[in-house]
C-alpha cells in the first residue's frame, strides 16, 4: 500500500511516480491537519456530494452572471440543507458543515453565509433565553434568513460614529429605528442585498435622549411570505465586487421602522418598559459576533493558502518548461529552485494557520462558555489575539496565494486555475471584520498595556509571558547544533520584544516631553503596527512548534518539522532588518539561515504533492483544472476553454455590429 493514498488508476504517470516518494501516510497527515475526526468526515461527505448530482455546479461558475450565480447557490444551498442528514454526521458542527458548503457551494458566497457565520452567533452569544426561543430555533431550522448589519456607508471602522438610531418610544414600549442620512444606510452586510428577511442591526441606543452607544436590535426587514421589503424599509444589492459575487451585500435603511422594545438583544444590556438602562459585564461584548469571524477567519485563510499551494504545486509537477543541463530533456518546473522558494513557504504558511485556527478556535469556545456564565476575564486576551491573527494571516494568505498565481505562468491568470476566486475571496478578509491596519493597532494596545504590567514585574497574560524574559544579546543560530531550532523561536521572541519594548519607550519618552498620549501614538502608529505584526508571528512560529512536538507518528513528525524548519529560516529572513538594527544576528548567521533553507527546499521537494495531498481537497471543493488530482491539466484546459460563452457561436453579433461596417469603409475608402 502506498503512503500516499492519493494514488488512482489512469492519472498522469508523472503524479503517481511523485506521490510514491512519499515519506509519510498522507491519511495520517490529513489527521494532524484538520484533527482524525474531521479528517475522516471530510473525506466521507466529498464522497457523498461526488454521488449526490442535485449538489453538483451546473455550469463552471466563471461563466455565469452575477444573478446567475446567486440563483445557482441559492439552489445548490437548499438541497445542501434538504440533504444535510444524509451527508454530514452533525448538521450542528460548524467545522463540519462548513466543508459540506466548501464541497457543494464553493466560496463565491450563498444565503446563509453571514446567516451561519454572524446571525446565529450574535443571537447564541446576546439574545435571553426567551429571545433565543424567538428567534435561534427559527434560525437554525431555517424558518428565516438573517445578516448582519453594522456596517454603514460612512463608517465601518469607527463604531462609536455609527449613526442609525434606536430610539425608545415609553407610551408604545417601542423602539424607533431611523437612518437620519444617507451615510447612515447600512452598507455590505453579506446576502442583505437580495436574500436576508431579517437582520441583527447595530444602532445607538436614545432614551430620554441620552445615547447610550451602540446596541444590537433585531429587525424583520421583509415579508416572510412576499420577500417585499416592510414598511420604513430601504433595501438592496450593494453591486458587483472583485470576487464574492455570489453574495448579494446590501443597503438598508429605515424610516421611523417601529419595533418592540423586546427586540433589542438582551443576554448582557437590557431596557425596561420603564425606559431604565442595564449595563452589560463587560463594554465590548456586544462587539461578540465580529470576535467569532475572527476566529473562523483564520482556519479558513489557511485553508485558502492551501488550496493555491496545492494548485501550483501539483501544476508545478505537470509542467516542463526548459532545461537545467543542456540536452537532458526539458523539467519539472518545480524542480527549479526559485518555484520551490516560491512555493514550499506558502505551503508551510498554510500549515501554521491551520493549527493557529484550531488553537483559535479552542480559546473562542473558552470564552463563550466563560460568558454564558457572565465571566469576561478572558475577552481582552482573545480580542488581542484574534485581531492580531486575523491581520497578520489574512495579509499574509493573499500575498503566498499571488505568488502561487504567478508560479503558474500564463494559466494562472486564468479562471481556469481556480486561484482568482480564491484569491479575491481571501483578500476581502484583510478588509472585513476589521481592517486590517486598525486591529494591528488593537493588539498594540494590548502589548502596550503589557509592557506596562511587565515593568512592575507582573504578566497581563500567557500570550505576553516573554516580555518578562531577559533578552539576550546574540543569537545561537549557527553557534549551537540545530537540534530542535530553538535559537531560531528564541529569534522570534527577541525581535518581538525588543520592538515592542522600543516602541513602548519611545512613546514614554515623547509624553515626557509634553506630548499627549494620543499624539505620541500617531507618530509611532507605524511602529505600534509593527510591533502587532511581529508578536503574532512569533505566536505562529511558536504554535508550529507546539504542533510539531506534539506529534507522536515519527514519519510525520519529521516531514512537519522540514516544514517548520523552512518556515522558521524563511519568516526570519523576511524580518532580518529587525535582527541585524541591533546586531543580535551577524551577517554569517544570516548566510547559515539561506543556505539552511536552501537545503530544507531540496528535502521537501520529493514529498511535495503528498505534502498538499495531504489537505484532501477534493477536486469538486477545489473548483481548478489547473489543481486536478489525476493532474491531466492540458485536456482539460482545452475542454474548459470550449465552454466559454463566446465559444457559443462562430461570430458574434458586435463582429457584423461593428468591425464588419469599419473595415468594409476601410476597404472601400482603400479603393476610392
Ligand atoms: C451553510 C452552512 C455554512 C456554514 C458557514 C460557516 C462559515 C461561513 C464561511 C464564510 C463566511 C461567509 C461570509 C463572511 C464574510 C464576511 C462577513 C463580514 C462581516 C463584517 O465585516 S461585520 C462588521 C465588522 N466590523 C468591524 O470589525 C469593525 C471594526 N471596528 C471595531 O471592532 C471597533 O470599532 C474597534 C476598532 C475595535 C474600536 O472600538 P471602540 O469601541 O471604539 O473601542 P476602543 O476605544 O478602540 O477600545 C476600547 C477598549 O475596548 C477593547 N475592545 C475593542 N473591541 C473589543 C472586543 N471585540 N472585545 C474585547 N475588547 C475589545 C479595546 O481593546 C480597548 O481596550 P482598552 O483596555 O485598551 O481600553
Ligand atoms: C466582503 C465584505 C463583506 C462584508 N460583510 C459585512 C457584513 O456582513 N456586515 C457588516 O456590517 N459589514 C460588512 N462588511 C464591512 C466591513 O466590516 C468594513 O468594510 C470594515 O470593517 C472596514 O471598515 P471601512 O470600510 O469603514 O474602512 P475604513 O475605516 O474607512 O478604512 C479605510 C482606511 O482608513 C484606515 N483607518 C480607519 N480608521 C483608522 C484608525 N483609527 N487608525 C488608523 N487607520 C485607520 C484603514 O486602515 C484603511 O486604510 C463587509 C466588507 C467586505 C469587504
Amino acid at each position: 500500500m502506498p503512503l500516499n493514498k492519493e494514488i488512482q488508476p489512469g492519472d498522469n504517470d508523472e503524479l503517481t511516480r511523485e506521490r510514491l516518494q512519499a515519506t509519510f501516510d498522507t491519511q495520517q497527515m490529513a489527521a494532524a491537519l484538520w484533527g482524525s475526526d474531521l479528517a475522516r468526515k471530510r473525506r466521507e461527505l466529498a464522497k457523498k456530494v461526488d454521488k449526490l448530482t442535485v449538489l453538483h455546479d451546473s455550469k463552471d461558475m466563471s461563466f455565469m452572471t452575477r444573478e446567475e450565480k446567486l440563483s445557482e447557490n441559492a439552489r445548490k444551498v437548499v438541497q445542501m440543507f434538504a440533504h444535510v442528514a444524509d451527508i454530514v454526521e452533525d448538521p450542528s458542527d460548524d467545522a463540519e458543515m462548513f466543508h459540506l458548503s466548501s464541497n457543494a457551494i464553493g466560496h463565491e458566497g450563498h444565503p446563509f453565509g453571514v446567516h451561519f457565520v454572524m446571525f446565529i452567533p450574535a443571537l447564541k452569544a446576546q439574545a435571553d433565553d426567551e429571545q433565543r426561543e424567538k428567534w435561534l430555533m427559527p434560525a437554525l431550522g431555517l424558518q428565516l434568513i438573517g445578516t448582519y448589519a453594522q456596517t454603514e456607508l460612512g463608517h465601518g471602522t469607527n463604531l462609536r460614529a455609527l449613526e442609525t438610531m434606536a430610539t425608545f418610544d415609553k407610551a408604545t414600549d417601542e423602539f424607533v429605528i431611523h437612518t437620519p442620512t444617507v451615510t447612515a444606510l447600512k452598507w455590505w452586510p453579506g446576502s442583505l442585498g437580495k436574500s436576508s428577511n431579517h437582520a441583527v442591526v447595530s444602532a445607538n441606543l436614545i432614551i430620554d435622549g441620552k445615547s447610550y452607544g451602540h446596541h444590537n436590535f433585531m429587525v424583520q426587514i421583509r415579508d416572510e411570505n412576499t420577500h417585499k421589503p416592510l414598511k420604513g424599509i430601504t433595501v438592496g444589492d450593494i453591486g458587483p465586487k472583485m470576487a464574492y459575487n455570489a453574495s448579494d451585500n446590501g443597503f438598508l435603511g429605515f424610516d421611523h421602522h417601529r419595533i418592540p422594545r423586546r427586540n433589542m438583544l438582551m443576554r448582557h444590556a437590557k431596557v425596561d418598559k420603564n425606559g431604565v438602562y442595564t449595563k452589560p459585564p463587560h463594554a465590548k461584548i456586544g462587539y461578540s459576533a465580529m470576535v467569532h469571524v475572527r476566529s473562523v477567519m483564520i482556519g479558513h485563510q489557511g485553508m485558502f493558502l492551501g488550496s493555491a499551494s496545492t494548485i501550483a504545486i501539483r501544476y508545478s509537477l505537470v509542467r516542463r518548461q526548459g532545461e537545467i543541463k543542456e540536452g537532458s530533456g526539458e523539467v519539472k518546473i518545480l524542480d527549479y529552485q526559485t518555484q520551490q522558494h516560491r512555493l514550499f513557504p506558502q505551503l508551510a504558511r498554510a500549515y501554521v494557520f491551520m493549527f493557529a485556527g484550531k488553537e483559535v478556535r479552542e480559546l473562542y469556545q473558552k470564552v463563550l462558555s466563560d460568558m454564558e456564565k457572565g465571566e469576561t476575564t478572558l475577552l481582552a486576551d482573545l480580542h488581542a489575539l484574534t485581531s492580531g491573527l486575523k491581520s497578520v494571516v489574512t495579509h499574509l494568505c493573499v500575498a503566498g496565494m499571488e505568488q502561487c498565481r504567478m508560479a503558474c505562468g500564463g494559466h494562472g491568470y486564468s479562471r481556469a486555475s481556480g486561484i482568482p476566486e480564491i484569491w479575491g475571496v481571501a483578500v476581502g478578509g484583510c478588509t472585513y471584520e476589521g481592517e486590517n491596519m486598525v486591529m494591528l493597532l488593537q493588539l498594540a494596545r494590548y502589548l502596550m498595556k503589557a509592557v506596562k504590567e511587565t515593568k512592575k514585574g507582573k504578566s497581563l497574560g500567557r500570550l505576553v509571558d516573554y516580555l518578562l524574559l531577559p533578552q539576550d544579546r546574540h543569537s545561537l543560530i549557527g553557534r549551537v547544533p540545530q537540534g530542535e531550532y530553538g535559537p531560531h523561536l528564541a529569534a522570534f521572541e527577541h525581535i518581538a520584544r525588543r520592538q515592542i519594548f522600543k516602541v513602548a519607550d519611545e512613546l514614554t519618552k515623547l509624553q515626557d516631553k509634553g506630548m499627549s498620549k494620543e499624539i505620541a501614538w500617531q507618530k509611532k502608529a507605524v511602529e505600534l503596527q509593527r510591533a502587532a505584526r511581529l508578536h503574532t508571528r512569533f505566536y505562529l512560529a511558536a504554535c508550529f512548534h507546539r504542533k510539531v512536538q506534539s506529534v507522536v507518528d515519527g514519519r510525520i513528525r519529521e516531514a512537519l518539522a522540514d516544514l517548520y524548519h523552512l518556515h522558521l529560516n524563511y519568516e526570519l529572513l523576511d524580518m532580518v532588518n529587525y535582527a541585524l538594527e541591533d546586531a543580535y544576528l551577524k551577517a554569517d548567521q544570516v548566510d547559515f539561515i539561506r543556505e539552511d533553507m536552501y537545503r530544507l527546499l531540496e528535502t521537501i521537494r520529493p514529498n511535495a504533492i503528498s505534502l498538499v495531498d495531504a489537505f484532501e481537497f477534493s477536486d469538486r471543493e477545489l473548483r481548478s483544472v489547473l489543481g486536478r488530482r489525476d493532474g491531466h491539466v492540458y485536456e482539460n484546459l482545452y475542454k474548459w476553454a470550449k465552454e466559454s460563452e463566446l465559444n457559443r457561436a462562430d461570430v458574434l453579433p458586435y463582429f457584423d455590429k461593428y468591425l464588419k461596417p469599419m473595415m468594409l469603409a476601410a476597404r472601400q475608402r482603400s479603393n476610392i
